[in-house]
Parts: C-alpha cells; structure tokens; sequence
C-alpha cells in the first residue's frame, strides 16, 4: 500500500525535556493504525507533532511523500488530515456551529451536505443540533468532535483517546462507524488506553517512555506473549 504519512526519527519535546526519541511511524493509504502505550508514554505529544501543534526537534514528517514538519496546522488540515483532540469541541457554539468549524474550509453547499450524513451517521448529535456543545454529556461531545473531524473530508484522522468517556455501547458504535469511513478509503491514527481498538486495526505501535517498543501486526502483538501481559496485564487467549 502506497504511504499517506511517515514520521522518520522524530525528536519532540516541550522546553529542554526530550519526551520523543527517534520515533518512527507510517500509515498507509486506507490504513488503520493504532498507537497504544501507557501514561505519559508520549502519544498525544506524539499526535500533536503529526498535526502541527508542537514542533519537530528534528526528524521529518512526510504526507504524500512531501515534507510537512515546517507546515501550520491549517495547511496539514487542507491537504487532508484531520485531528480529534480529547476535548475536541467549542463548548460556546451550538453543534451545527462546530460542524460548520470543521468544514471551514468547504463550500456551503458541502457543508450543508455533509452536515447531513454526519447527522445520518451520528443521530446523537441530530438531536441535540441547536444545543450549545457545553450542555453535551461527554460522550456526546466524544461523538460531535469526531463529527466535526470528518466534516472536512479528510483522508487521515488523527484520534487522541476517542474511547475516554464513552459508555461501551458507544465505544462499539465508534468503532463501527470510523470502519464505515474506512471502507470509503480513510486512513486513521488513534492513540489508545482501550484495547478494543485492536479489533479495527491493522497495524499497532506500542509507544513507551518516548520511543517505539513494538510495531506490527495485531496477530503479532498478540503471539507476543511478554509484550502482551507487559502493556495489558492479560494473556492473548483472553482478550
Ligand atoms: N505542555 C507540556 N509541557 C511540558 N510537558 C508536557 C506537556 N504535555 C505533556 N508533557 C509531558 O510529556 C510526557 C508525555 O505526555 P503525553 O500527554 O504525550 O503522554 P500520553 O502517552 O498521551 O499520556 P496519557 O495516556 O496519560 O494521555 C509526560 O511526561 C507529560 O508530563
């Protein structure tokens, strides 16, 4: 599969602190990644570099095989990745508003339109369409924000803990919608505590203390027994 995005040795840090050691990481075109590590591991340093929001110390980032790391957020954002923070939305706009925020770059009839099958996708949020996002529960605020990544059409999303909050009934239907979205050709990024995701991925990175500890194939992080029981406390046989 052709490569959407590659990080090559990546060094990040905030101040004089290093938290990014050489990482390396690729998705491909249509592909489903998943990073998973424990707290403080770096991940959503690690998410926020690929987006724009914190600065390479150096290494390279390549999206379509061009070179991005010196691009703003708002180019990354135009030329097709799409990033869901753990917050995610402006709890001051109704969720129409923030639908229209993440098609700020689209015309308004795509806006209008893609409103519309967001709302098809995400009825949760069809309900609430003239409440302010501040009066959404936290798991319909996880579901707006995940709608208002898509509304730019993006190819790649970026997900930072998509499962934080939500009930698992919603986590599934999550689930189930990004691999919608998939089948019509995104890729996605998500950084996780929840192993659940390991269901919908194709490939894993284990992050830990800044650097890559592993990087395969679910079957292979699953045979792995040490790395396993390591990041998940459990045999393979019983997830
Ligand atoms: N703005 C910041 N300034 C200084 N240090 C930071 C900042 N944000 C994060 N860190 C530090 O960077 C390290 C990695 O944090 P990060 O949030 O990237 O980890 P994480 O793997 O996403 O953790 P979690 O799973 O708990 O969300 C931590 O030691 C954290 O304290």
């Amino acid at each position: 599969m052709p490569s959407l995005l590659c990080a090559e040795q990546l060094q990040v840090g905030y101040g004089k602190m290093q938290i990014l050691w050489d990482v390396h990481l690729e998705v491909a075109k249509g592909e489903r990644v998943l990073i998973l590590g424990p707290n403080g591991a770096g991940k959503s340093t690690l998410l926020k570099t690929l987006i724009g929001l914190i600065h390479t110390w150096g290494g390279q980032i390549l999206y379509d095989n061009q070179p991005i790391q010196a691009m703003r957020v708002d180019r990354r954002i135009r030329k097709g990745i799409s990033y869901v923070s753990e917050l995610g939305v402006v709890p001051s706009l109704t969720v129409e508003d923030n639908l229209r925020l993440g098609g700020y770059y689209s015309s308004r009839h795509e806006v209008n339109q893609r409103m519309q099958e967001m709302f098809e996708e995400f009825p949760i949020i069809k309900q609430k369409r003239k409440a302010l996002a501040g009066s959404l529960s936290g798991g319909q605020r996880k579901m707006l924000s995940t709608a208002k990544a898509l509304m730019s059409h993006p190819q790649l999303l970026i997900m930072d803990e998509p499962s934080s909050g939500l009930a698992p009934l919603l986590v599934t239907e999550v689930m189930s919608i990004l691999s919608r979205f998939q089948k019509q050709g995104l890729s996605f990024l998500i950084a996780e505590q929840n192993v659940k995701f390991l269901d919908i991925a194709d490939k894993v990175y284990i992050l830990d203390s800044g650097r890559m500890a592993f990087t395969g194939t679910v079957d292979e992080l699953k045979k792995n027994d040490a790395l396993h029981r390591a990041y998940f406390g459990v045999s393979p046989v019983n997830t």
